[in-house]
């Protein structure tokens, strides 16, 4: 049985995947003026921790601020090569990441599943190989509007869920990101409700499979449309630790809102 209390000890997570979108010197300027806006919010990183998860053309420019201005901020990649090093053009290894100091790669994005064929044995894979260089994997799993329709909201996520989960040892830190596709980019966002659901449906599945610790201590995000406006909705519910937030992410102003949605909108 996964510890009912575990959630005060869970630190929210909100991350911005920024997706194909900033150059490096954009990615600078974004970055600096980010951490001003929640530098003059006053915002507590030690109670919700913020990540941003730029191209990898950006990352060393990222890392370079991030460390020489000292802040708060964390950054993942958007991916990475399940092979450590060899023939494997156009790959990224984890290996190089974690040279930037990388903390979080997201791997099996819906993008990159419907787009690049990504299974979820690839995802797996991928997982299994952060994991091997010290990098934190953030696991999306979510269902299509016909897979909802067809098995309703669990179904689809929890089996990519637990074939991803396969690959991997209980002692292993993973971050997981529940994207109903229908939701991704749509201005429909999921209800508090199904994310629930979904949420609590997934973190069954990590205590089957690698044990009530890694299910209590693992962070479920939610992510599909969320804005400054729905972000609390989703934050009361016990099961959502955070979120995984696209479009939202790379408008400063409204970031720094959905970041701050304790003050903003009174959890
Ligand atoms: O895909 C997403 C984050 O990974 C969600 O994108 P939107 O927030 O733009 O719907």
């Amino acid at each position: 049985m996964v510890n009912d209390n575990a959630q005060a000890t869970r630190t929210p997570l909100i991350a911005g995947n920024w997706k194909m979108n900033l150059d490096h010197l954009q990615a600078i300027a974004f970055v600096q003026k980010l951490s001003w806006s929640l530098g003059d919010a006053k915002h507590d990183f030690s109670q919700v921790e913020v990540s941003v998860f730029p191209p990898f053309t950006d990352l060393r420019s990222v890392q370079t601020l991030i460390s020489a201005d000292k802040l708060e901020l964390g950054f993942g990649s958007q991916d990475i090569s399940e092979h450590d090093s060899g023939a494997y053009t156009g790959e990224v290894s984890g290996a190089f990441l974690s040279r930037l100091d990388v903390q979080y790669a997201i791997v099996g994005h819906s993008e990159r599943r419907q787009l690049h064929g990504e299974t979820d044995a690839i995802v797996g894979a991928k997982s299994a190989a952060a994991v091997r260089h010290g990098i934190v994997p953030v696991i999306c799993v979510g269902e299509t509007a016909e897979d909802l329709e067809e098995h309703g909201p669990s179904a689809v996520p929890v089996a990519q869920l637990r074939e991803i989960l396969s690959h991997l040892k209980a002692s292993d830190e993973i971050v997981v990101a529940y994207e109903p596709v229908w939701a991704i980019g749509s201005g429909q966002a999921a209800t508090a409700e199904q994310a629930e659901q979904v949420a609590a449906a997934l973190r069954a599945v990590i205590a089957e499979v690698l044990g009530d610790d890694r299910a209590a201590a693992t962070r479920i995000l939610y992510g599909g449309s969320v804005k400054s406006d729905n972000i609390a909705r989703f934050m009361r519910e016990p099961n959502v630790d955070g979120a995984l937030v696209g479009g939202a992410s790379l408008a400063i102003d409204e970031f720094s809102r959905i970041v701050q949605f304790k003050k903003h909108v009174g959890v």
